[in-house]
């Protein structure tokens, strides 16, 4: 259940803007994505998922590879993905986005009412469509979707952007029990960098398109570090 890049290149039509990126994500363990405003990182998540295709290098998962699956297929594979934008069917009810999230999945539908149980508020917003939810219930509803597929590995890009603490620390419980239980996570950090870092084990420093460097998360938790990282890289 490891995740190994090398050497990936990808971009849009005959723009490059992944160069070269090696890393590892392991199972059950939390990783970090941080680096500055268009390093790339919305671009590799994109990629991993099978939105983007490779341009060159490899992509292994589970021990073959996955660098030429499109997005349902990697979804299949057992990669899960929480877009950073547009992540559920807006058009669609709360409860239609968990249904549609199932469908191709057997026995998913079952735990639509796992779902609701875990998270009473989109049982309260069931018949509610999704583009009138609020920031955190929607960010909910997008991670819910993504966990109907029972993913392996779940792609996270900047889940907890602009929320209330609250869901901040509802999203953070709940992805650091999934993770216990062996799923892996990479998760593209934004806001909230110090909560995030405490529960994960491994950091990726992103910039211009390159995994700078991988060190542990508890690295940047000492005073000054992570502010000293991040302006290092401007
Ligand atoms: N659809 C697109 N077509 C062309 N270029 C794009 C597209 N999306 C992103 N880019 C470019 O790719 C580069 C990397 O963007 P990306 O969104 O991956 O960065 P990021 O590290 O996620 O940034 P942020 O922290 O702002 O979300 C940027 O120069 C951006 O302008």
């Amino acid at each position: 259940m490891t995740l190994e890049v090398k050497g990936l290149s990808a971009g849009y039509g005959k723009v490059t803007i992944l160069h070269g990126v090696d890393l590892v994500a392991e199972p059950g363990e939390i990783t970090c994505v941080l680096g500055p405003n268009g390093a790339g990182k919305s671009t590799l998540m994109k990629t991993i998922a099978g939105h983007l295709p490779v341009t060159g290098g490899e992509m292994r998962w589970e021990g073959g590879s996955v660098a030429s699956l499109g997005a349902l297929e990697t979804l299949r594979a057992g990669i899960g993905y929480v877009a950073q934008e547009q992540n559920t069917f807006a058009k669609m009810s709360v409860r239609d986005n968990l249904l549609a999230s199932s469908l191709a999945f057997e026995g998913a539908g079952a735990r639509v009412e796992e779902t609701y149980r875990r998270f009473p508020i989109l049982k309260e917003r069931s018949h509610q469509l999704a583009s009138t939810l609020s920031g955190g219930e929607r960010q909910t509803l997008a991670i819910a979707n993504a966990l109907l597929a029972a993913p392996r590995l779940l792609i996270l890009d900047e889940p907890t952007a602009g929320l209330a603490p609250i869901f901040v620390d509802q999203i953070i419980d709940w992805i650091t029990e999934l993770a216990r239980g062996g799923m892996g996570v990479i998760w593209v950090v934004e806001q909230n960098p110090e909560k995030i870092l405490k529960i994960s084990r491994t950091t990726w420093m992103f910039d211009a398109g390159r995994n700078r460097e991988t060190l542990p998360s508890r690295d940047l938790l000492e005073p000054g570090r992570l502010e000293a990282m991040l302006l290092a890289e401007h």
